[in-house]
């Protein structure tokens, strides 16, 4: 299958000596739903900023497509990678739905004449055609983030990085916008990294990358990575965090290792989360 992002071997450090980073290697194969699930602080975002060059690594290499990631690739490689962030009211440009579609167009040098036709296509793609004059600002936070969705889309990029894309949004927003996703990875092939704590969205997604203090703990498919509780009880994750594991398992019927007393793993894992 060929690859989207491969990443290897990176390590970084905002301070000197203490890797925030340290020797991870993962593949996002193209047109997959990949996601990297890890508890807070363990590292996720700053592997987005290191993909996109607002950070630079320590060691290691990072090619998106066949550009390996460099000063001299910088400015293609980020027109290979949209990024929807958690917090949209920093990334609209226009004043207005439609001139914020419009910016992504523009800079592809879309002709004038096709400019509407087009500006009504992503719209229409994320839902929002009834929102064209609306101000970005002025929407609720599910619509923002599909408004940003749409201006991403019209720069073409090959693949979508979701920082915590959902986690201002209700239950309600976080389920349109996690739909839209899988609409577009399903039906038009859109390789997708997402960075999240949702496990239930790892659960759905096609490779998972678990990351802890800057590791990689594992990877692979959900059913395997998700499903080994002694892995995941040996994390010091919080214990919602270890309860909604096993609910969420539960739901989509993956197997759990019927060996590990689900009530010892929990009063380990308080006892262990008393001491944090
Ligand atoms: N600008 C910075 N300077 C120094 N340390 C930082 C900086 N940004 C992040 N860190 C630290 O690096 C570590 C990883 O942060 P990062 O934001 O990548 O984690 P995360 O997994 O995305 O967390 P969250 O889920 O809370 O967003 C944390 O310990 C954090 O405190």
């Amino acid at each position: 299958m060929e690859t989207m992002i491969d990443i290897k071997d990176l390590s970084f450090e905002y301070e000197e000596g203490a890797k925030t980073i340290d020797h991870i290697s993962f593949k996002v194969p193209k047109g997959s739903y990949t996601t990297i699930l890890g508890h807070n602080g363990s590292g996720k975002s700053t592997i987005a900023k290191l993909i996109i060059g607002l950070l630079a690594a320590k060691s290691g290499t990072i090619k998106v497509g066949d550009l390996v990631l460099s000063l001299d690739t910088l400015d293609d490689v980020r027109r290979l990678v949209g990024i929807v962030f958690q917090n949209p009211d920093n990334q609209f440009i226009g004043s207005t739905v439609r001139d914020d579609i419009a910016f992504g167009l523009e800079n592809l040098c879309v002709p004038h004449d096709q400019m509407e036709d087009m500006i009504h296509e992503y719209a229409k793609k994320v839902n929002m055609l009834d929102f064209l004059d609306h101000e970005p600002t002025k929407l609720s936070g599910g619509q923002k983030q599909r408004v940003a969705i749409a201006g991403i889309l019209a720069m073409h990029p090959s693949i979508m990085i979701l920082d915590e894309a959902t986690s201002m949004l209700d239950p309600r927003g976080r389920l349109e916008i996690n739909e839209l996703v899988r609409e577009l990875n399903k039906e038009e092939g859109m390789t997708i990294l997402s960075i999240t704590h949702d496990i239930e969205e790892a659960a759905k997604s096609d490779n998972v990358v678990l990351l802890n203090d800057g590791h990689i703990v594992n990877q692979g498919k959900p059913e395997d990575v998700l499903c080994d509780v002694k892995q995941i009880a040996s994390l010091q994750l919080d214990v919602p965090f270890a309860y909604k594991i096993s609910s969420v398992l539960k739901k989509q019927g993956f197997h759990i290792d019927p060996t590990i007393n689900q009530e010892k793993l929990v009063k380990a894992l308080c006892q262990l989360h008393s001491k944090m």
